[in-house]
């Protein structure tokens, strides 16, 4: 994408700097057009008022060579006659209507009005006209006086002073025109050959004062006027410029402080300059337009440029957000395929609004429809009652401690009513920018994985359980006999009661052995542990079988006589049995002989501290196996008692 916008933005600044270039082109092209016209026309008025000038000053010539006015000026000079005086006046109105003066009046060489078209007048020249009259005389020629406005004439003038001289050339008189400007030289000055709202000329005089404007100005009402330039006030002010003697065209800003171009040329032999001006805005109103359109153009280029970039961008992240969007599906899917192998959905537990949010294959454990958020309560009741009020205080815990939620409870899935173990997870989040609580977490639906810890447990109960019972006679084995008589001596100790014990063992065994077979001992080894277990029946009594055909009775709680009482009573139980055994000592049947012992094991335990627990319980054992040793010795089928008279007649194979 970066190759593509930098080739784009290379082309734009192509066509732009090519657009620029004709443009600018154009501009100087236009500009010396606007230049050229200003300038023509200023010559062309220029000239006009040369030719106008030159023009009057030969009139004005030709009077002063006329013989015949000085000669009438002469003698009415001398003699003031009515005939000179007629002649004169004529020839005053003369002038006055035939070439359009103002006024025309015969002057003395000191500046004093004498004749007027009217008749004689008096007065003094104005004090301009006057200074000017020696060098009228000194040049023995007319010389155009001003243009100006004084208290004489309610109108801006110019005049003229023609000398006149006698026949011998001494300074005579001389003849004062008066001409108003406005109809003489202000027409020269306004003819322009465009429609322009603008244009206009002006014609400036320099004297000592400063700069004069010497010609009706457009903006101004009191035109036609003559009035002196402001001048200091504005660098680039027109007025400033042509005071610094600048010619030609030039830009400045005018009375009105418009910017204007204008050009400025003087009036050959003469003080007046003529300034020819024109609005910048106007003159320029075209490349102003064509400004406005390079403008707009390059505005356009611009912004189809940054629409450009913008497209590609917008393209290049609609292709990002393609790619994420299908990246994000993939996910999804694998998660999903992920929580299905796995049974594990995700939730989240909004604590303010209380509801849950539950991922599909959450909504699949618990059976409820996807999309749905159930409230705390709708979730609590699919919990099984059984665990709702565990449920309950974890879960109110995880909130209040804000520690990490950990449990396993059974739930009744909706639809099939099916009674599932889950497992939940979860933690606690605070979102900085919302301060949204939640909690957040999985649950895995664990029934299988339930199921087959609960029978590995039964399997292990079980196992454990044949560890402890003797395969042949099923009655409990050594080991758990061990077991019970360490912790039933305990708990005698504890309660400071007595514990009893029973060695039992079969009359003649080898005997019976030998005569019936191997088997059929196996046969009475059972029915004789069968019978034992019958009849000791109190709960905590255990029957074990000891080894051999031995067993042994378990008797927490009794003493040497209960002890001889249970002790009689499988004796007889045995008996009772009637299981024939020719080689037997009595009655031809199975008998046994007992011993029994019995102990408060603190008793026995006083003075013998240094015993331990299990050698104090096998000196137990000891004795009633001595005592059913001395049962032995006395003839079998009967329950000896321990007795510390024993303490001497062990037996011969002492086991303990
Ligand atoms: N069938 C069978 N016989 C066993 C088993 N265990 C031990 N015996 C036998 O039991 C007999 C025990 O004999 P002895 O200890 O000599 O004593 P007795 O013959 O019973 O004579 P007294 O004990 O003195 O009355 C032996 O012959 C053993 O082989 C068993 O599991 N099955």
């Amino acid at each position: 994408m970066f190759g593509w916008a930098l080739l784009l933005v290379t082309a734009f600044a192509v066509m732009a700097w090519a657009l620029w270039n004709t443009y600018a082109a154009r501009e100087v092209r236009f500009r010396h057009q606007v230049e050229a016209g200003l300038n023509a026309v200023n010559q062309l008025q220029i000239s006009a008022i040369g030719a106008w000038r030159a023009h009057e000053l030969a009139e004005a010539q030709m009077l002063s060579d006329d013989e015949t006015l000085a000669t009438a000026a002469s003698l009415w000079l001398k003699q003031r006659d009515p005939t000179h005086e007629a002649l004169l006046r004529t020839r005053l109105r003369s002038l006055v209507e035939r070439l359009q003066y103002s006024g025309a009046f015969l002057v003395d060489p000191q500046g004093r009005r004498l004749l007027g078209a009217q008749g004689p007048t008096d007065g003094q020249l104005p004090a301009v006209e006057a200074e000017a009259l020696a060098q009228v005389f000194a040049q023995a020629g007319p010389v155009i006086v001003g243009l100006r406005r004084s208290s004489s004439f309610d109108f801006a003038y110019f005049s003229m002073l023609v000398p006149l001289f006698d026949m011998d050339g001494q300074s005579l008189a001389a003849v004062w025109l008066v001409m108003d400007a406005s109809t003489t030289l202000y027409p020269l000055l306004q003819g322009w050959p465009t429609t322009s709202h603008s244009a206009e000329s002006l014609l400036v005089q320099q004297d000592e004062q400063g700069l004069l404007y010497a010609s009706p100005l457009r903006q101004w009402d009191d035109a036609p006027l003559t009035r002196y330039m402001a001048t200091g006030h504005a660098a680039g002010a027109l007025s400033d410029q042509l005071m610094r003697g600048v010619r030609g065209v030039f830009y400045a800003h005018d009375y009105r402080h418009h910017g204007v171009v204008a050009t400025a040329g003087a009036v050959p032999d003469s003080p007046w300059l003529v300034v020819s001006k024109m609005d910048t805005a106007e003159a320029f109103a075209e490349v102003q337009q064509r400004n406005w359109q390079v403008l707009g153009l390059g505005a356009s280029l611009v912004l189809l440029l940054s629409g450009s970039l913008a497209l590609l961008w917008l393209r290049g992240a609609w292709q990002r957000e393609r790619t994420l969007k299908r990246d994000l599906q993939e996910h999804m899917l694998w998660l999903d395929a992920a929580q299905k192998a796995a049974a594990i959905g995700y939730y989240a537990y909004d604590l303010s609004a209380k509801t849950y949010r539950a991922s599909p294959m959450a909504c699949e454990i618990f059976g409820i429809e996807p999309g749905l958020t159930p409230t705390r309560d709708q979730w609590l009741a699919r919990v099984d009652p059984r665990d709702r009020d565990r449920v309950w205080e974890k879960n109110r815990q995880a909130i209040l401690t804000r520690q990490p939620l950990h449990m396993q409870h059974r739930i009744l899935r909706q639809g099939d009513g099916q009674t599932r173990w889950i497992e939940v997870l979860g933690d606690y989040t605070e979102d900085q920018e919302t301060q949204r609580q939640r909690i957040v977490g999985t649950v895995q639906d664990i029934t299988e994985r339930k199921q087959t810890e609960e029978a590995l447990e039964r399997y292990r109960s079980a196992l454990e359980a044949q560890v402890r019972i003797d395969p042949l006679t099923q009655v409990a084995n050594r080991l758990a006999l061990d077991e019970a008589l360490g912790q039933e001596w305990e708990r005698a100790e504890r309660g400071r009661t007595s514990l009893a014990i029973l060695m039992i063992d079969i009359d003649l065994f080898k005997a019976y052995n030998d005569h019936y077979g191997h088997l059929a001992g196996d046969e009475c080894l059972r029915r004789v542990a069968l019978t034992l277990a019958s009849a000791t029946g109190r709960a905590g009594d255990m029957v074990a079988r000891y080894g051999g055909e031995e067993f042994a009775v378990l008797l927490p709680g009794a003493t040497d006589e209960q002890a001889q009482a249970v002790g009689e009573r499988l004796r007889e139980a045995i008996r009772e049995l009637r299981m024939a055994h020719r080689e037997g000592m009595v009655d031809g049947i199975i008998t046994i002989s007992v011993g029994a012992a019995s102990v408060q094991p603190l008793a026995l335990a006083a003075g013998d501290d240094a015993h331990t627990l299990l050698q104090r319980a096998a000196e137990l054992v000891r004795r009633a196996d001595t005592a059913l040793y001395v049962a032995k010795q006395a003839g079998r089928d009967q329950v000896c008692v321990w007795q510390p008279t024993m303490m001497h007649a062990s037996p011969p194979n002492s086991r303990h």
